[in-house]
């Protein structure tokens, strides 16, 4: 296998997993430090520069920060993007925030100058035989290179790091390699660390003896201690407070916990799979996340695409959406894969599922207020959009109203109310949201408050729907 898993246990050096289609260049680089001379050929799709000892190519520098910038290896090249470092990252000269790097170009970063020399392609990816990788979906190469990569660190033990933008698939990434894994018979935990108010977390995670403190009736077990033999999955790790981010580390530096109220630890067989959409890399610059918290966790990191990168998975994507029997128009689905989706797959499989219980008519106008991007229809123009069959079309509703009950197709309320919930759930969730800021002038505290919700959750709802 071309992606090398660092054996399980403990730990080889950070590099970011970003699959890509085609072969891309295989650049040397070469600078001189204290340590003297050095040439290092890039061979991963990102390398992590810095001057920190877990980072891919350590740079002894004091004016270098320890996580300073990445290298990407794309088809058009080599770019390299600061990490909030510092003292920043010069190319030729000039103070970037991601750039492309000629062959031959002069990159600084603090006082060290490195020189990048191209030379040579890499080998392609390896893709992933199948359409389908446990419950994702996709064709496209990028897709299959992720798959061929999550099916391979699923087999070792490590934690892992699932970084996306909002909605590109990081829980289902998470799920498949539990379900790929030798732990998949054994529990799957999900703890949202967004969701939770920062006195609740602690208990969440490690549980807490009866008596623990107000209103600790009974003893409970975390979430950890609750996957013991599987899998917990830490979503939205950038927004765990750094008041607990010590006792994380401890949990995964010793394999054991102690609940809240208790002396003694406990000893747990789990493996920790963690996703955020935040740059903890910058986060840790920043001083916002703890530096030796993110090597543990980013042992085996992975990078899911935005759908823009691999719009040609739409098609296939509409079809898992679409309630069995039910087919989109090929003209509909062609429109479709123009579309930037800034909310990526969970805004399609919104749209989908409105679509098919409505009429595409109503859908295409309400994911034009969701902050889909360029609309491909208007309300005026969409009659030329067959809606997906059999359903009928219905008039859009008036804007920035959800529509009334009577609006409805009935069929909705005979659809699964799985399907149901995920599409007319997110939905009203995202008036709610939208009524309850307008009303609070914004102000997310008094919002927060207000609505009876942890100020971070109503920050990720707000992420969430574009808001
Ligand atoms: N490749 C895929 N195949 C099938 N379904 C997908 C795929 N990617 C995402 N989805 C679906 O899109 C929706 C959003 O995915 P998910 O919740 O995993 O995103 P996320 O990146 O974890 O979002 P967030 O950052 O908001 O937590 C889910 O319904 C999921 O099932």
């Amino acid at each position: 296998m071309r992606h090398a898993v660092p054996p399980g246990g403990e730990h080889t050096k950070v590099q970011t997993f970003e699959p890509r289609a085609k072969a891309a260049p295989c650049p040397h680089l070469m600078w001189r430090d204290l340590r003297g001379q050095h040439k290092v050929k890039l061979t991963m799709p990102s390398t992590l520069l810095g001057s920190a000892s877990g980072v891919s190519v350590v740079i002894t520098d004091t004016t270098v920060s320890r996580l300073h910038a990445e290298i990407e290896l794309r088809e058009d090249g080599v770019w390299i993007r600061d990490l909030g470092s510092r003292n920043g990252t010069f190319v030729e000269g000039v103070l970037v925030s991601r750039a492309r790097v000629a062959d031959g170009s002069k990159v600084k970063l603090g006082v060290t100058e490195l020189t990048v020399v191209y030379d040579g392609e890499q080998q392609p990816p390896e893709l992933w035989p199948e359409e389908s990788f446990g419950p994702l979906v996709g064709r496209t190469p990028v897709m299959r290179a992720l798959f061929a990569y999550l099916s391979n660190i699923a087999k070792a033990d490590s934690p892992v790091f699932i970084q996306g933008e909002t909605g590109t698939g990081k829980e289902l990434v998470a799920q498949a390699i539990h379900e790929a894994s030798p732990r998949a018979d054994k529990p799957f935990v999900i703890v949202d660390c967004a969701a939770l108010p920062e006195n609740l977390i602690e208990s969440e995670l490690f549980g807490h003896a009866k008596g623990a403190f107000t209103g600790a009736i009974t003893a409970r077990t975390g979430a950890i201690e609750a996957a013991d033999g599987g899998t917990v999955f830490l979503d939205e790790i950038g927004d765990l407070p750094m008041s607990v981010q010590p006792r994380l580390l401890r949990a995964l530096e010793s394999g054991t916990i102690r609940r809240v109220g208790e002396t003694s630890r406990r000893k747990v067989n789990v493996r920790f799979l963690s996703a955020t959409h935040r740059d903890l890399r910058t986060m840790v610059n920043a001083g916002d996340f703890r530096e030796d918290l993110y090597f543990r966790l980013a042992v085996l990191p992975v990078s899911v695409p935005p759908l823009r990168e691999h719009l040609d998975d739409v098609p296939l994507l509409v079809e898992r959406f679409l309630p069995r029997g039910v087919v989109a128009s090929p003209e509909i689905v062609a429109q479709l894969t123009k579309r930037p989706w800034l909310g990526n797959v969970r805004a399609l499989r919104n749209f989908v599922h409105r679509a098919a219980v409505m009429g595409a008519q109503v859908a295409l106008s309400l994911s034009d207020t969701a902050g889909e991007g360029v609309p491909v229809a208007s309300a005026s123009n969409s009659a030329q959009f067959p809606a997906f069959s059999p359903s009928p079309s219905l008039p859009p509703p008036a804007p920035g109203s959800l529509p009334g009950v009577a609006d409805f197709d009935p069929a909705i309320f005979d659809a699964d109310f799985k399907r149901f919930r995920e599409s007319w759930g997110d939905t009203g969730e995202r008036e709610y949201v939208r009524r309850l800021l307008a009303r609070h002038a914004r102000n997310v505290s008094n919002a927060a408050r207000a609505a009876g919700v942890d100020r971070t959750y109503l920050y990720r709802l707000i992420r969430k729907h574009l808001l």
